[in-house]
């Protein structure tokens, strides 16, 4: 059995759209936090659809051993968290009941005390306890996204899959989030994997990256090695550096865009 996520011959699409194409990944360890990068349309949302079991996959898809496509549908939900890249919609609810009603559609198993206290956890691990009663209704987009991140992690599935999880939020909470869901994955051997277009919080924030270029891998590995200038001039059709900060963290600097081929 290979612990972790196996991805392997994947191919992931819509009814009459085949839009990944045969992906092998390397096998992806427990406790990881890898980074999904690509242009716009690379294929980044039908791959993480496709492993949540949405949409038409083929392949291996496989975690600590188990072939997720062969599970049950409620099986799969305890395992994979997916938090799609729409924002919870803003309903009356606060959003504790928000979260609270998404932990008891896939945990069952979690009695009322044990349920409060994951709920505890959420929103403590994202800074967000002062949302607790908020209605859904009366917050900003980013505060929704937030609170959308906590429906997917008070439920502790073993594999998250994040669409954009930091799309609407300002750069103090891009980080504290990713890094939260990193810590998550880290602390309790998950694993998590995070579409993202903002390449230095990808390198400051991710184990791995993996890099889509129309429905195929180009690159995948630590941050420091896959993204290049080679890399993201094919991937984004930029001309660019990536050059080390004070801090000695790679930082990439875009300087123009490529005409198209
Ligand atoms: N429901 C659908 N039916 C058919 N094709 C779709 C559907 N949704 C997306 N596509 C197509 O699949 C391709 C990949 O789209 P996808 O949303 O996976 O890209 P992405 O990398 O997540 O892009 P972005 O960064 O813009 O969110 C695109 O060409 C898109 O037009």
């Amino acid at each position: 059995m290979t612990a972790g996520l196996v991805l392997q011959g994947v191919s992931a699409g819509y009814r009459n759209r085949r839009v990944i194409e045969a992906l092998d990944l390397p096998p992806v360890p427990p406790g990881t936090l890898l980074g999904l990068l690509g242009q716009n349309a690379a294929g980044k949302s039908t791959l993480l659809r496709g492993i949540a079991g949405l949409g038409q996959t083929r392949g291996t898809i496989a975690l600590d051993g188990t072939a997720l496509p062969a599970l049950p549908a409620a099986k799969r939900a305890a395992l994979v968290g997916y938090l799609p890249q729409s924002l919870p919609p803003p309903s009356p609810l606060v959003a504790y009941e928000a979260v609270l009603s998404a932990c008891r559609a896939v945990r069952a198993d979690l009695g009322p005390q044990a349920a409060e206290a994951a709920i505890e956890r959420a929103f403590g691990a994202l800074g967000i306890s002062h949302l607790a009663l908020r209605r859904m209704s009366e917050l900003s987009g980013g505060q929704r996204q937030m609170v959308g991140l906590a429906q997917v992690m008070v439920r502790s599935p073993r594999l998250l899959l994040l669409d954009e999880p930091t799309s609407a939020l300002d750069l103090r909470w891009q980080l504290s989030v990713v890094e939260a869901v990193r810590d998550a994955v880290r602390a309790t051997g998950a694993i998590g994997i995070v579409a993202i277009h903002d390449i230095n919080l990808a390198i400051r924030a991710c184990d791995q990256v993996a890099v889509l270029a129309h429905g195929r891998l180009l690159a995948a590995g630590r941050p420091a090695e896959v993204v290049t200038p080679a890399v993201l001039a094919e991937s984004f059709g930029v001309e660019s550096r990536v050059e080390a900060c004070s801090q000695g963290v790679p930082v990439v600097l875009v300087d123009r865009a490529l005409p198209r081929s």
